[in-house]
């Protein structure tokens, strides 16, 4: 089976290259071999590679600056998601895409389900949704995995944050009334090198449809409770941090203003995963330790 993976230098990208190793033969491209701010160069490139497999890793995702460059989050996650998506359906490969939670406005009182309504309350979310739509519509094989408040040893993302402020300030300032799970980029890659075995065999088989399913850590907290235990974990792992902080304030949005709205509820509930691919995963505060015994070289 071959294997092509965009994004390969962002969280889930980077680590999509170890976990689909055993799938086939993986060819995992950055920016400067698949650039997706040019989605008219991406129907020649998959002609020419020819993946069964194409996993869409690659993304706009700096939230705050969506804003201000709403176009061109929306021609990545939008345009170029769905260009890859047409040029899948001509080669007859599976597509797997990544999605968010900021799909949605994040009114409802409990996790969202795949069917519930969109309705994004900032830039970003409504680029991501525009991909959603576009591979819809496209109709190749495709899988749309929606996963939360991704972490990662490496890359930009809320933990590294953390510990950088963390040993800067004696006190910070947490929002507390945004709720969802964060999520390993290792975990997201092991259950989609699950996912796409078993697509590929119903694929062969004949019983594959394609859909949308919620894929995020088991268990919830806020971002106020994820730095804190974020900072619990350090100080056992990872003493050369040098944490400084001793205080982490519970704050609501509003006292935290951000270019983007953020939804209040980030939940997404994970029973079509299990269903369909038998997939339950790890909990939030499990993956953190073993991703913080990671950058402690444990
Ligand atoms: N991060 C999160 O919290 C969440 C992410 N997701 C989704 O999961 C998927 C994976 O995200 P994640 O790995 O966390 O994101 P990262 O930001 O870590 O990685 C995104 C990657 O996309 C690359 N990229 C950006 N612009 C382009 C472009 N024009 N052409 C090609 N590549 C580009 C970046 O390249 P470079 O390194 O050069 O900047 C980066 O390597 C995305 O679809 C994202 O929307 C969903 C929910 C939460
Ligand atoms: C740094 C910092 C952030 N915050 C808040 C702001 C925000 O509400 C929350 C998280 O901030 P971030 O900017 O890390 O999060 P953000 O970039 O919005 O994260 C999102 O990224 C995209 C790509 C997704 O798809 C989402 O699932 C989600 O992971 O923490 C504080 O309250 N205090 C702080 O010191
Ligand atoms: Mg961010």
């Amino acid at each position: 089976m071959k294997l092509l993976v965009t994004g390969a230098n962002g969280q889930v990208g980077w680590e999509l290259a170890r976990s689909l190793m055993p799938l086939g033969d993986v060819i995992a491209l950055d920016r400067s071999r698949c650039d997706l701010s040019r989605p008219e160069t991406l129907a020649g490139l998959v002609a020419e590679l020819a993946p069964d497999v194409i996993v869409n890793a690659a993304a706009y995702t700096a939230v705050d600056k969506a804003e201000a460059e709403e176009a061109l989050a929306t021609t990545i996650n939008g345009t170029a998601a769905g260009e890859l998506a047409r040029a899948a359906k001509a080669v007859g490969a599976l597509l797997i895409h990544y999605s968010t939670d900021y799909v949605f406005d994040g009114s409802k009182a409990s996790p969202y389900t795949e069917d519930d309504p969109v309705a994004p309350i900032n830039a970003y979310g409504r680029s991501k949704l525009a991909g959603e739509m576009a591979i819809g519509a496209s109709g190749c094989d495709h899988l749309i995995l929606r996963t939360t408040w991704v972490f990662a040893a490496r890359g930009g993302n809320f933990v590294r944050t953390m510990l950088r402020l963390g040993a800067e300030r004696e006190q910070l300032r947490v929002v507390a009334d945004q709720h969802g799970a964060p999520t390993w980029a290792r975990n997201i890659a092991d259950a989609t090198a699950q996912v796409i075995a078993c697509a590929q065999r119903e694929r062969q088989q004949g019983g594959f449809t394609s859909g949308v399913f919620n894929l995020a850590s088991s268990g919830h907290t806020t971002w106020h409770g994820f730095a804190e235990a974020i900072f619990d974990a350090a100080r056992a792992r990872l003493p050369a941090v040098g944490l400084k902080v001793a205080r982490v304030e519970p704050i609501p949005a509003a006292a935290y203003p951000t270019p983007a709205a953020r939804p209040a509820n980030s939940r997404l509930a994970q029973e079509r995963l299990r269903a369909r691919f038998g997939i339950v995963m790890p909990r939030w505060d499990e993956a953190l330790c073993r991703c913080l015994d990671e950058l402690s070289g444990r």
